[in-house]
């Protein structure tokens, strides 16, 4: 048995706190930890950090008994525990502006790193990042989670099996309303700090970056990018009831051309209202069949179910569209997304299994929303190849 000390900055964030606590590490740690290749178990052991103390001792002390029937241990002195010999890895789901620091502290005391996307908000100090893990010889990961969605892993067992024949295009949407916080009884669903450029916000630097790895791993590399991003709603209200400007994008509209030659439109929007199958869901066209996958489903019409439609609008339209597709069933029982994936960094810490999700790779996740951001500024295609991070 092995056990591995975690120290978690940024926990009591919205993802530090659900995702990565409470159903990764708590879930791990409920289970018993993790079973490497040689049958060896991981523990984990968490250390909280952040700066309220209030948060953390209600996450260490109430959410974990409530989950595990045990306390975890917390602490404000980041830089104690940040240098503790003891702590094996780093981990920081605090504010995109707050990483690079806590990587480079980490860094400097030879700690094996996993953090948050984006890993910094322009492409030099990313991949400034992950030459320094690099040269430093620290083991490294960044969260990819959209890649262990079960809808996504359907697409890619689709894709896997030949379902799509030769693949057309694929076409994104994303997003839902964000309460501006100005509504009477409808408080914001979203930190203030997103609609902020100056805080590391926009749905640029916060989506592209995901656009980026699942494209790339169910389609292929991204070559260049096209993209228009608006403003929408210029003044919401921050978490202490005080309006603020809305400096960051938040909505993006973006045309991304593979390397191999592919067209993906993504759409994402924090100021849409919902008329789809889920938050997220990509559409996948190819000659022999269509699928649609959301977060957890994913819809397939093969050309054989394929409707002929006619356009005529003095008529209701005779055809129920959703009624050619044909649900997936399950392949397997699917875990959080967020805990696969620590699983697997664990593993890799541990016994070296693999690990490609580096923040080399999530250099390359920054280096599209900075293409993607430089698309719209200068509304030219940009090419990835121009940022230097491929
Ligand atoms: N993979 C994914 O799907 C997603 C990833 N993210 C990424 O996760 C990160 C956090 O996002 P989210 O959880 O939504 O943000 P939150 O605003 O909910 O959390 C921010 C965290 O950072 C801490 N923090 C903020 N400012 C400071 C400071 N000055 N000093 C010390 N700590 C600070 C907060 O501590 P305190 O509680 O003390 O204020 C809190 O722990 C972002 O980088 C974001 O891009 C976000 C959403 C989804
Ligand atoms: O991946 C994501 C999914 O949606 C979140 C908001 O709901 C985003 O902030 C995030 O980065």
């Amino acid at each position: 048995m092995k056990t591995l000390t975690i120290a978690m900055h940024g926990v009591t964030g919205r993802m530090g706190t659900n995702q990565h606590f409470i159903r990764s590490i708590l879930a791990i740690m409920r289970q018993g930890g993790v079973t490497m290749a040689d049958g060896q178990t991981i523990q984990i052991k968490p250390i909280l950090l952040g700066r309220s103390e209030a948060k953390l001792r209600h996450l260490a002390e109430t959410v974990a008994t409530q989950e595990i029937g045990a306390a975890v241990a917390w602490s404000t002195d980041v830089d104690a525990v940040l240098s503790d010999p003891g702590v094996d890895i780093v981990f920081d789901a605090s504010s995109t502006q707050l990483r690079a620091s806590i990587i480079r502290r980490a860094i400097e005391h030879g700690k094996a790193i996993y953090c948050e996307k984006p890993i910094a908000v322009d492409v030099a100090e990313a991949l400034r990042l992950a030459d320094e893990c690099e040269s430093a010889g620290v083991k490294n990961g960044v969260v990819q989670d959209k890649l262990w969605l079960p809808g996504v892993r359907k697409l890619r067992m689709l894709r896997d099996q030949g379902f799509f024949g030769d693949i057309l295009s694929v076409r994104g949407e994303f997003g839902y309303w964000v309460f501006s916080g100005d509504e009477p009884n409808q408080a914001t669903q979203r930190p203030s700090w997103n609609y902020r450029r100056e805080d590391g916000g926009g749905m640029m630097i916060d989506m592209f970056c995901h656009w980026q790895y699942l494209i790339g791993d169910l389609f292929g590399p991204v070559d260049r990018v096209l993209a228009h991003a608006t403003i929408d709603v210029p003044q919401r209200i921050d978490e202490a009831g005080k309006p603020y400007a809305c400096t960051a994008d938040d909505s993006a509209y973006a045309m991304f051309v593979l390397e191999n030659g592919l067209t993906c439109q993504f759409n994402s929007s924090w100021a849409t209202r919902v008329r789809r199958d889920d938050l997220l869901t990509v559409q996948v066209d190819g000659t022999k069949g269509s699928a649609v996958a959301g977060l957890r489903d994913c819809w397939t019409q093969s050309l054989a179910a394929t409707p002929r439609p006619i356009w005529n609008p003095d008529i209701p339209q005779p055809i129920n569209f959703y009624d050619g597709w044909q649900a997936l069933p399950d392949a397997t029982q699917y875990d959080n997304a967020f805990k696969i994936q620590w699983e697997l960094f664990l593993k890799h810490v541990a016994d070296g299994g693999d690990f490609p999700w580096s923040l080399r790779s999530g250099a390359a996740g920054v280096a599209l929303a900075c293409a993607g951001e430089q698309s719209s500024r200068e509304q030219r295609w940009v090419s990835v190849g121009e940022l230097g991070a491929q």
